[in-house]
């Protein structure tokens, strides 16, 4: 292989804030550590700020500042009244990279465990099947070629047609329609893309294929960088109900541990979260609607996808979480006073408890668009942003918190207290729990569904007794038809939790076939039900649920 192609085929990424621009920068520490030959380059958008750029300098090839209200683009016009597809079309700038023959786009939120270079010898648009529906392909790892002509085309394509998911993805997989069925070569194998929810979803194929892992994609709302990380014993704690594997998460985080936290400004802390979107109203609480909340014709169904994403483009959910985007590096110390523990024994308190609004799958409320400057200035000879809230294209974001004017697309509504007002950090040397006991204990009743929310995403993983308590003969009947609560009570290892603790009962009524290689258990087991459990609705033929039980997932 030549120099020569060495220096024309690249690796991408994107950050449009310094947020993301953290998960570019372990991708990037990625893809050297397995000794890539091949060149790295981050697009940037104005939310991503000078200190920032410069760290990412340091890794990166090559830094490509990106705006996709760029007054050379000739949709223009047409992107003003589509304020949801400005993520996407920021992505799309990959194709704008002419100085490569070829590149590999990788999200932000990639990590690379094994060296991928072989990705440029397939040819465009290859990509690895998406976990949710795979005769599509996941936008998160692509290869592609760079062409204006592309990039004008997929504009254009996007304007006409639109996105069916309303993100760069269902974009991408309507233009490159042929993909499922024309190469398989374009097919990339699943472990160059595989969801870090997998070994959740199908932990057979998981341990099986493992050795195989190219790169993990910590898809769905809930980041690597949300994570609380213990300095002292240097390990994260899995967020409950966002699926990632702690093995990967934990990867992630040395990465960042090593190679880009103690290089961080000290100062963005505080940028961190001017950059991230103003909290956003909460959603209607449940408990006042007996009908459904109207919802937007062009909404699909309000809930969580498998991956925690909400199918409720616009609607934000609000959660805790305990950043530590900065650690102050040790220095050195003064001879400790005699009984006085070490440093390293001594926790170092969470640097800041934030509000973080977390918006799923919703790319209106980012700043490529919006938040840096009014669109008048974009382009002086269109008109004032107010023209176009006038048509009713945008609706004004209630209170522009952060100096910045957020145009999200969710309706104009205060959001209540409780949740409104609360400073992005709170710094008044609370500990993390008892602020997080104090602000769930701030909700109202009627704020009960939001509580719950708050409550699972702040538990510890395996705190498997703090978990709202549902009726368990309700909770059992939802089971049977169906309608486990995977991604919370129900999931992977809270039942690996319960099967434990009933196998290590020698009296327990449950019934435990064990096999060679199979376990299998009841509904009941499973769901912890007491005894009262009436006996016709005990378990029924079909309910009960096979697990395989071989060895542990790889640690
Ligand atoms: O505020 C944002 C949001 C996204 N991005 C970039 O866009 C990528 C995609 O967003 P991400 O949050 O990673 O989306 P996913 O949770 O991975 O969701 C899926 O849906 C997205 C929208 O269709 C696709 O882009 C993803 O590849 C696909 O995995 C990120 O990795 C970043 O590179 C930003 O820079 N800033
Ligand atoms: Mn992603």
């Amino acid at each position: 292989m030549g120099e020569n192609r060495e220096s024309q085929e690249a690796f991408v990424t994107l950050a449009t804030n310094d947020t993301y621009a953290l998960g570019c920068l372990v991708l990037a520490h990625s893809l050297r550590r397995v000794g890539t030959t091949r060149k790295l380059v981050v697009m940037v958008s104005v939310g991503v700020s000078d200190s920032v750029r410069g760290q990412l300098g340091s890794v990166f090839d090559q830094i490509v500042p990106v705006n996709v209200l760029d007054s050379s683009d000739t949709c223009n016009l047409a992107l003003l009244g589509r304020p949801d597809l400005s993520v996407t079309f920021t992505k799309f700038h990959c194709w704008r990279l002419t100085q490569f023959k070829k590149c590999v786009f990788m999200d932000a939120d990639t990590l690379v465990i094994r060296n991928i270079d072989d990705l440029f010898d397939r040819e465009e648009l290859s990509a690895a099947p998406d976990a949710g529906w795979p005769d599509c392909f996941n936008s998160g790892v692509f290869v592609f070629e760079p062409s204006e002509d592309t990039y004008k085309k997929l504009l254009d394509y996007a304007v006409t047609a639109g996105s069916f998911d309303g993100g760069d993805q269902g974009l991408l997989n309507l233009f490159f329609k042929n993909w499922a069925t024309e190469d398989i070569k374009k097919h990339l194998p699943f472990t160059y893309n595989v969801v870090s929810q997998a070994f959740y979803s199908y932990l057979p194929a998981f341990k099986q294929f493992y050795d195989n892992i190219k790169v993990v994609h910590f898809i769905g709302a809930v980041k690597p960088w949300h994570h609380s990380f213990n300095v002292t014993t240097r390990t994260v704690t899995p967020l409950p109900s966002t699926g990632h594997s702690q093995e990967f998460l934990q990867v992630w985080w040395d990465i960042f541990m090593e190679s880009v936290q103690p290089y961080l400004d000290p100062q963005l802390t505080l940028s961190f979260q001017t950059q991230d979107p103003p909290p956003a109203p909460p959603p209607p609480p449940i408990t006042q609607h007996p009908e459904p909340p109207p919802v937007q014709e062009t909404r699909p169904p309000s809930g969580l996808d498998l991956y925690g994403h909400s199918n409720t483009r616009g609607q934000p959910a609000t959660s805790m979480c305990i950043l530590y985007p900065y650690v102050p590096p040790r220095v050195e110390e003064e001879e400790p006073a005699p009984g006085a523990p070490s440093s390293a024994e001594v926790a170092v308190p969470p640097v800041a408890v934030v509000d973080v609004p977390i918006v799923y799958r919703d790319y209106q409320v980012l700043e490529t668009h919006y938040s840096e400057e009014p669109l008048s200035s974009v382009n002086p000879d269109l008109p004032p942003a107010e023209h176009y809230l006038a048509q009713g294209d945008l609706t004004p974001h209630p209170t522009p918190t952060h100096g910045a004017d957020y145009r999200n697309g969710t309706p104009a509504v205060q959001p209540e207290e409780g949740l409104q007002g609360s400073p992005d950090i709170i710094d008044n040397g609370a500990t993390a729990e008892e602020e997080e006991k104090r602000s769930v204990e701030s909700l109202s009743d009627s704020q009960a569904g939001i509580v719950g929310d708050l409550a699972n995403i702040n538990l510890q993983a395996g705190a498997l007794e703090s978990l709202p308590k549902k009726d368990d003969r309700e909770r059992k009947l939802q089971w049977e038809q169906g309608q486990a609560d995977y991604m919370g009570i129900d999931r992977f290892d809270n039942i690996k939790a319960r099967l434990d603790e009933k196998i290590s009962q020698p009296n327990s009524e449950t019934k435990l076939a064990t096999g060679e290689s199979e376990t299998k258990v009841s509904t009941e087991s499973l769901l912890g039900a007491s005894s009262e459990v009436e006996p016709s609705t005990a378990v029924q033929e079909g309910g009960s649920l096979e697990i395989a039980s071989g060895e542990p997932v790889k640690q």
